[in-house]
């Protein structure tokens, strides 16, 4: 089974261009260190709109058959940020654990980490993750969670996602 991956970068000015993606390349060199697998990646970069954002999100989920979504930005108090509200309409299930663990890391590093409202959830056999669009916080906030990833997708019934056990460790509970 092929791994495709969804990278949606979810933010006004980097879908003008003014800011070049970093959020999104930091997402894809993160994945590429991690992954032991080989990995095929479908990419956005668009406005924060709700609708838009929901569409993607299915678009990817239902017909890239995308296993797993990251999302990047959109997650803040301001007007404009609706991630977590796309997130969450697109979802069957929410997975609150993820944004709790994320948040908990980033405030080790920042105190305005609880500002983000990330979250996480499961659309089918597709799961969603959001992070920040602070460059800065993708690496933080992936090598929190990502441990859980692959027995995630697991359970999903997904590929089965090897990785670089010297960068990052995935955890399989052992059947006994
Ligand atoms: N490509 C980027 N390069 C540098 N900094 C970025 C980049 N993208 C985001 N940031 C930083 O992360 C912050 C939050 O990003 P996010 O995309 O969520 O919202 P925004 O950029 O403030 O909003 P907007 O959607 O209006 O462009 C930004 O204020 C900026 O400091
Ligand atoms: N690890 C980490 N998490 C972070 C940050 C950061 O710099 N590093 N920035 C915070 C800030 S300032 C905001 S406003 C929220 C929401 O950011 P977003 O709207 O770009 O998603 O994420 C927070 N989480």
């Amino acid at each position: 089974m092929t791994i495709r991956i969804g990278i949606i970068n979810i933010s006004d000015r980097a879908s003008q261009g003014i800011y070049k993606d970093l959020p999104g390349m930091a997402i894809v060199d993160t994945l590429n260190e991690y992954l032991k697998s080989p990995w095929e990646k479908e990419y956005a970069i668009i406005p924060d709109e709700q609708p838009l954002i929901e569409n993607t999100m299915i678009d990817m989920a239902d017909h890239k058959n995308c296993c797993l979504i990251i999302t990047s930005g959109g997650t803040g108090p301001a007007k404009r940020d609706v991630t977590p509200e796309a997130t969450e309409a697109v979802c069957d299930k929410m997975m609150p654990g993820f944004g709790e663990l994320m948040r908990a890391k980033s405030l080790t590093y920042v105190p305005t980490a609880i500002l983000s409202r990330q979250t996480a959830g499961i659309r089918n056999k597709t799961l969603i993750v959001n992070l920040p669009g602070k460059p800065k916080a993708i690496r933080q906030c992936l090598d929190a969670v990502f441990p859980a990833i692959p027995y995630c997708i697991d359970l999903l019934e997904g590929p089965f996602i090897e990785c670089n056990e010297d960068v990052i460790k995935a955890f399989r509970p052992q059947n006994v």
